[in-house]
C-alpha cells in the first residue's frame, strides 16, 4: 500500500537527494513510486538514478511541487534562486507545501523571498550518511512553519539517523562540522589504509579494518559519553606503539581538522548569498597562532577597516596556500582598541 505514504519531491536529484531518497526508502517511509525529482536537463546520471529507484524523474521543477506533500530544496546553493523562482513565476500553482531546504549558506529570509509567500519553509542541514540511515541532521523551521512541520521534519530526518533542532545561527558551523564532516572522515579511512598497505596488509582487508575502527570509535564516544580524550588514553599504554603514533598526528592533524572548520564556516556564508541581493556578511578569520606576533588576531562576524598593507599581505599570503577553491572572503584586523580593517579578497 502507498496511499498512506507522503509524496516526497526532490528539486535537485543529485548526490544527496539520491541519499535521501534511498534512505527513506529503507526506513520505509517511502517507495520509489511516491517520490518525484527534478533535475538539469543535462544530468541525465541523476534522472536515472531516481528512474532505477521507481521514481518519477523530471526535467521541470513546477509539477514536482504539484505532485508532492513535501518537497526537499537539493540543487546547488547558487542555483537556488533559479530552481525556486521558477516555482514563484508559475502561474496559478498551489504552492501553500512544506519545503526543507538542504543548501548550505541559503538562509530562511532568502528561502522565504524566493517563494511564493504561502510556503512553509524549514532549513535542514543533513550529511550523506542518511544513505546507510546513519546521518545526522539538524534543521530551524522557518516563520511559516508550524508545529506539525516540525515534527514532520523530525519524522522524515531520524528516519535517516539523528535529527535536532537548532537556531539558525549555529548552521554553518554544523555544515563545517556534520555537513562536510563525512569526506573529512574518508579521508581519514582511505589515509589510515593506505598506511596499512604501505606496511603490507591487502587492500581489502585494509578499509574492512579502518572503516570498522572509526565506526567502533564513533559509537565509544557517541554511547559512553566518555570524553574523546580518555578514551584516546586509554589506548595509549606507556611506552607503547599508540603513544609513538600520536606523537605523529599531534603535530598535525587535531590542528588541520580544527582549522578546517574554520575555512568551511569562512565559505558558508559569503557563497551562499553570492547570487543574492543581501549584502554578504563579513566573515573574518581567528587563528591567533598562524600570524606570530600578531596574537590580536580574532575571528569575527562584522566589520572594519584597516591601514596596515603589511598586515593584509601577510593574511593573504597565508591563507591563499590554504584555500584551495575560489571563493571571496574577508580579512578583518581587530586591535585591542576595536575594528581597524576589513578588506574582501577573491582566490585563484
Ligand atoms: N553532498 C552532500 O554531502 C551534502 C549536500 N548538501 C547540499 O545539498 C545540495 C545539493 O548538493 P549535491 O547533491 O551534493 O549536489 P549535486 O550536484 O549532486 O546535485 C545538484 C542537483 O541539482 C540539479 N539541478 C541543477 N540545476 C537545476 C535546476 N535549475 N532545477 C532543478 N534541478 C537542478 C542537478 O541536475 C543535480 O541533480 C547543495 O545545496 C548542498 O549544499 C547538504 C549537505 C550534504
Ligand atoms: O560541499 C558542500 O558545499 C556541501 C555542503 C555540506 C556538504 N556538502
Amino acid at each position: 500500500m502507498t496511499s498512506n505514504l507522503l509524496k516526497i519531491g526532490f528539486i535537485g536529484g543529485g548526490k544527496m537527494a539520491q541519499a535521501m531518497a534511498k534512505g527513506f526508502i529503507s526506513a520505509g517511509l517511502a517507495k520509489g513510486e511516491t517520490m518525484i525529482s527534478s533535475c538539469h536537463p543535462s544530468d541525465v546520471a541523476s534522472a536515472k538514478a531516481f528512474k532505477d529507484l521507481g521514481a518519477e524523474s523530471l526535467f521541470e521543477n513546477v509539477p514536482v511541487v504539484e505532485k508532492s506533500d513535501v518537497i526537499i530544496v537539493s540543487v546547488k546553493p547558487s542555483v537556488v534562486p533559479i530552481a525556486l523562482g521558477d516555482i514563484k513565476n508559475a502561474p496559478d500553482i498551489k504552492a501553500d507545501k512544506l519545503f526543507l531546504s538542504i543548501a548550505m549558506g541559503v538562509t530562511i529570509k532568502q528561502l522565504e523571498q524566493y517563494l511564493p509567500k504561502e510556503c512553509r519553509v524549514v532549513r535542514v542541514m543533513p550529511n550523506i550518511p542518511a544513505l546507510v540511515r546513519s546521518g545526522a541532521s539538524v534543521f530551524v523551521t522557518g516563520s511559516k512553519a508550524t508545529d506539525r512541520d516540525a515534527q514532520l521534519t523530525k519524522k522524515l530526518l531520524k528516519s535517516v539517523g539523528t535529527c535536532e533542532q537548532v537556531t539558525e545561527n549555529l548552521l554553518d558551523a554544523i555544515t563545517a562540522l556534520s555537513g562536510s564532516g563525512p569526506a573529512y572522515i574518508y579521508i581519514l579511512i582511505e589515509s589510515l589504509a593506505d598506511g596499512g598497505v604501505k606496511m603490507g596488509l591487502p587492500r581489502d582487508l585494509a578499509y574492512r579494518l579502518a572503516s570498522q575502527t572509526v565506526l567502533g570509535a564513533a559509537q565509544m564516544v557517541r554511547d559512553t559519553n566518555v570524553h574523546p580524550g580518555v578514551l584516546k588514553d586509554d589506548v595509549t599504554s606507556a611506552a607503547g606503539s599508540t603513544a609513538a603514533g600520536l606523537h605523529v598526528l599531534e603535530q598535525k592533524v587535531r590542528a588541520w581538522m580544527e582549522w578546517q572548520i574554520v575555512v568551511v564556516f569562512m565559505k558558508c556564508g559569503p557563497v551562499g548569498t553570492a547570487a543574492h541581493t543581501d549584502p554578504p556578511p563579513q566573515r573574518v578569520l581567528i587563528n591567533t597562532s598562524l600570524f606570530k606576533g600578531f596574537s590580536f588576531w580574532k575571528l569575527l562576524c562584522g566589520g572594519g577597516w584597516l591601514q596596515s598593507a603589511n598586515l593584509q599581505r601577510l593574511i593573504w599570503k597565508e591563507l591563499k596556500g590554504k584555500l584551495a577553491q575560489q571563493f571571496h572572503f574577508s580579512c578583518c584586523a581587530r586591535f585591542k582598541e576595536g575594528i581597524v580593517n576589513t578588506t574582501t579578497y577573491k582566490s585563484n
